[in-house]
């Protein structure tokens, strides 16, 4: 039998009953009244919402040989040119392909190799934020595209209004709009997908062929420009440069690197929105601002900025970073996993093609695991046995669809954070009668969650601080 759930309509099922805003909410609640495995149906697809990390583990991790797909999208991936995207791809051959690939560059192993060019964009970060601290998102999101357009073509992000990152952005515009499961009649009746552009009411099909052109371009701009760059030998090593040549076919490496390229993007990348909210949790919780960069100190003596061979020695730092993604989880809800082939768990059956949504957020929230869940405590990850890592719960999603990206992000947010940590005073901005504006954290949901806009000042903590800004790195 189906797990219980709230009661649907006939062809709609639930899909009324789901908010657009902060669904994981809703699920938690829901799992105080039908328990920790819930079924809803959309439009006919089985949907299970699963609230209970030892369900989770289970069902996505250790049965990932069958939980490992993704639902149809006929809309974004049929029409408006996302049939690229291997996050989205069914678990066949062809995703198999494309996640090898990407995995061979972006592997834990390679991470040192990688090391210069996040070093090198931390210190344009660090001096742009001495420079212009109010400016202090549109300097995060340089960073991010920065290191993965670095790692993934060779291009570098010189001002933030760069044609690679504005293309994301626009492309990504379009798939905002469609990226819920259902929010397109077609993606409920796939037929529709013949009715030609030009038919009455055919609205979707003209505004899928507007943005298919600029996905396209974003599949083909950057990997072609590479290909260029590599006949004419000026292409230095990247994934591009690394991945072609070696037997797999072509258009799998454009795709790969094009995938890693939305991700270091402001609309669907999560760095950013880690990074942004390690400065918000700064301003609100200035004792942990002063342990961590006691850490930092006691290491550095302030002398030099910290490295990645330091990371041993700030345990508080680490804590920090998982704190983060705990506390302002990028993604709540992971990305849906659909089922390949009939289960039974728990006395539950669920058929082929059951979509499992793991309530990431519920799971982080969990009273019963974490205290006080909705407070900034890094320390809750220092002691042993209290609580578990955020990356084996779910941070970075579940089994063969695990963010093979993860390594290169949290590499990144290490050195940024830890770096920031040690040159500036992270305070909140001050009006012009010296009082300072600070308003109660709040996220926002997107593709991404983000904090929602707030003010914050960077304030260079001395005249060495300053000196440390200024000389480091400047060549990749
Ligand atoms: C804070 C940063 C990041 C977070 C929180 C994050 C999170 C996630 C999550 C939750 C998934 C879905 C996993 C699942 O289906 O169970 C995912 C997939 C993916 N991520 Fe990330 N990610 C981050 C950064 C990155 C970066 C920097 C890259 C690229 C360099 C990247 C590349 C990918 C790719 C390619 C997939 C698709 C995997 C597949 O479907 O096989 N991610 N990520």
């Amino acid at each position: 039998h189906k797990p219980p759930g709230p009661r649907g309509w006939p062809l709609l099922g639930n899909i009324s009953d789901i908010p657009k805003k902060s669904p994981w909410l809703t699920y938690t609640e829901w799992g105080k009244i039908y328990g920790d495995i819930i079924y809803l149906e959309s439009f006919g697809t089985p949907t299970v919402i699963l609230n209970n990390l030892e369900d989770i583990h289970e069902l996505l991790d250790k049965r990932s040989a069958i939980t490992a797909s993704r639902p149809r999208m006929v809309m974004a991936s049929e029409l408006m040119g996302w049939g690229w995207d291997f996050a989205h791809m069914p678990h066949d051959d062809y995703w198999r392909r494309h996640r090898k690939v990407f995995h061979q560059y972006f592997q834990q192993r390679n991470m040192s190799n990688h090391f210069p060019v996040i070093r090198k964009t931390t210190s344009v970060l660090l001096n742009q934020l001495s420079k212009s601290p109010d400016k202090f998102r549109a300097h995060f999101r340089q960073f991010a595209a920065t290191v993965v357009l670095k790692l993934t073509y060779d291009h570098e992000v010189l001002s933030e209004d760069d044609y690679y990152v504005n293309l994301a952005d626009k492309a990504l515009e379009g798939l905002l709009q469609v990226v819920h499961v259902g929010s397109s009649l077609v993606d409920i009746f796939p037929v529709l997908k013949y009715i030609p552009a030009w038919f009455p009411g055919a609205t979707f099909k003209r505004k899928a062929q507007v943005y298919s052109q600029m996905t396209q371009k974003l599949r083909d701009v950057p990997f072609e420009r590479a290909k260029k760059q590599i006949a004419s030998g000026s292409l230095g090593a990247c994934f591009v440069s690394e991945s072609l040549g070696n037997g797999v076919d072509d258009d799998i490496i454009g795709n790969a690197a094009a995938l890693a390229y939305l991700a270091g993007s402001d609309t669907a990348g999560h760095t950013v929105s880690i990074i942004a909210a390690f400065a918000l949790a700064m301003i609100h919780f200035p004792d942990v601002q002063a342990r961590a960069r006691k850490e930092i100190d006691d290491l550095t003596g302030g002398l030099r900025l910290p490295d990645f061979d330091d990371r041993p020695s700030l345990p508080y730092i680490d804590a920090i970073i998982a704190e983060l993604f705990r506390w302002a989880t990028p993604t709540p809800l992971a990305i849906a996993h659909m089922s390949q082939a009939p289960d039974v768990y728990k006395g539950y059956y669920f058929p082929s093609g059951t979509l499992f949504i793991p309530n990431v957020h519920g799971v982080f929230h969990d009273e019963s695991r974490f205290s006080d869940p909705f407070r900034f405590k890094p320390e809750r990850f220092l002691n042993e046995n209290a609580d578990f890592d955020p990356f084996n719960m779910g941070g970075f999603g579940y089994g063969r669809r695990i963010c093979p990206g993860r390594y290169v992000a949290l590499n990144s947010s290490w050195l940024a954070i830890s770096r920031m940590l040690a040159v500036f005073n992270i305070s909140p901005a001050k009006d012009e009668n010296g009082k300072e504006k600070i308003t109660p954290p709040e996220f926002v949901s997107g593709l991404v969650v983000h904090p929602a806009p707030f003010e914050v000042d960077f304030v260079p903590r001395s005249g060495k601080a300053l000196e440390l800004i200024q000389k480091e790195d400047t060549v990749f």
